[in-house]
């Protein structure tokens, strides 16, 4: 196999300037001295080689430098120092904005896109039913693309960097613009380039995609790489990365913010004879907590107080999805747990011993009840969020992990 781009310790420093946004701030930032600008480096010793053939996926927070890396594949920057060597036709779908003239139609651009390809007129106009039909760009083909919305201009653009038949297909975020349908289209056509041995470059903040449409990957942190192998594995722990400092921010937040004392009165229902007065969500070790992973031990602890005493009452919860949708709802009733009174404090556990949830995020709901379920006493709808994680699970789909198996009958 030929090498067919590679990335032999380049780093690349920008400056930043310092934001002075008045006349006193930047005569204040003189006199003291300080620095008018600073150079910091967008990247930082990469090296890597992606074979002809190969999909390499860039991930990565924002402004991790992943444009930056593109740039320097396509020639738009070079590298302070190191070096990066490419072999064959490459068309980049870069950023909005670049690529196209805004002054001219957007079949003057086609044209101009080929002749850059090394294409000729000719072959240029047998192309352009593929581009008129794959874009979707109708009468607009004759309008100056400055007058394009961002999913015209996308959409030509995709079209023309597919059909000059590239040796290299370098895409950033395409799929970020544009409708599901036209994205659809778009990944099909990449699928495709994938299937007749092209070699791409894929950036997005779509994970599911490059892990399955990468071989390999480059996880890249403040500039930095952080990993770089199997798709599979350098987006799986870019996700734990990801997933551990949502997590921290959560619950730093959750932490900070007051509750909203008029949001959970409206979120709450019933005469509270009996009153639900804390709930918490449990790990295993009995530590509270706001994130879990798919199939991890979760209990739900209703602490409750019976202002009276109160016979056979009945005690629920509830899961939904954030979109509304109610998942499940078993109480004590349902399934024939009969407490036979209460009366003062105490608190009653729902273990379920692996979560069947995928990645989402969901609300917990609880309840307590009379032992006709038709009397409230005290019904917290929503009101306690819950977030799965589905870090190294197959199932990708909805809301729910299925322990089917599968057998085949040829
Ligand atoms: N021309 C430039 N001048 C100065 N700084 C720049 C320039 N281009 C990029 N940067 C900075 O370099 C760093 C890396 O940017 P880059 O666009 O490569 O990140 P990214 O991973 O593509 O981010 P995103 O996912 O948000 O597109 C950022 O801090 C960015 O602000």
């Amino acid at each position: 196999m030929s090498v067919v781009i590679e990335f032999d310790n380049v780093s690349r420093q920008f400056v930043r300037r310092q934001n002075a946004s008045t006349i006193q701030e930047r005569f204040m930032g003189l006199i003291r001295g300080l620095p008018p600008a600073e150079a910091f480096w967008a990247v930082r010793n990469i090296s890597f080689a992606v074979e002809a053939g190969q999909s390499i996926g860039l991930v990565g927070h924002n402004g991790a430098g992943k444009s930056t890396i593109l740039k320097l594949m396509t020639r738009v920057l070079e590298p302070t120092s190191g070096r990066v060597a490419t072999r064959g036709r490459i068309a980049a779908l870069l950023e909005l904005g670049s690529g196209f003239h805004p002054e001219l139609t957007g079949r003057e651009n086609v044209f101009l896109y080929g002749s850059l390809m090394g294409f000729s007129r000719k072959e240029m106009l047998r192309k352009m039913p593929e581009i008129i039909e794959f874009s979707e760009i109708g009468q607009f083909l004759d309008t100056e693309v400055k007058h394009y919305s961002s999913g015209m201009y996308t959409r030509l653009a995709f079209a023309v960097a597919t059909a000059v038949e590239p040796d290299i297909l370098i895409t950033d975020e395409v799929l970020a613009v544009g409708d599901e349908a036209f994205q659809r289209k778009c990944i099909d056509r990449i699928y495709g380039f994938r299937r007749a041995g092209k070699t791409i470059v894929f950036v997005s903040h779509a994970l599911d995609v490059v892990r399955s449409l990468c071989d390999v990957a480059v996880w890249l942190d403040h500039g930095e790489m952080k990993a770089y192998g199997s798709a599979v594995e350098v987006v799986d722990a870019y996700l734990v990365d990801v997933n551990e400092r949502e997590r921290a921010e959560f619950e730093q937040r959750s932490k900070e913010e007051e509750p909203d004392q008029e949001w959970r009165e409206r979120m709450r229902r019933g005469t509270r004879e009996v009153e639900i007065v804390r709930v918490q969500l449990l790990d295993q070790d009995g530590n509270e907590r706001v994130t879990f992973r798919t199939h991890e031990p979760l209990t739900i602890r209703i602490h409750y107080v019976a202002h009276e005493p109160i016979e056979r009452p009945v005690f629920g919860v509830g899961l939904h999805h954030e979109s509304g949708a109610w998942l499940t709802g078993p109480n004590t009733g349902f399934d024939g747990y009969v407490i036979p009174a209460i009366e003062g404090a105490g608190m009653i556990d729902y273990h379920i011993p692996k979560i069947p949830l995928l990645g989402g995020r969901y609300f917990v709901s609880v309840s307590a009840t009379d032992h006709t379920q038709l009397h409230a006493f005290d019904v917290h709808d929503r009101m306690y969020p819950l977030i799965i994680h589905s870090d190294g699970v197959k199932q990708r789909y909805g809301m729910l992990f299925t322990e089917g198996v599968w057998q085949w009958h040829p």
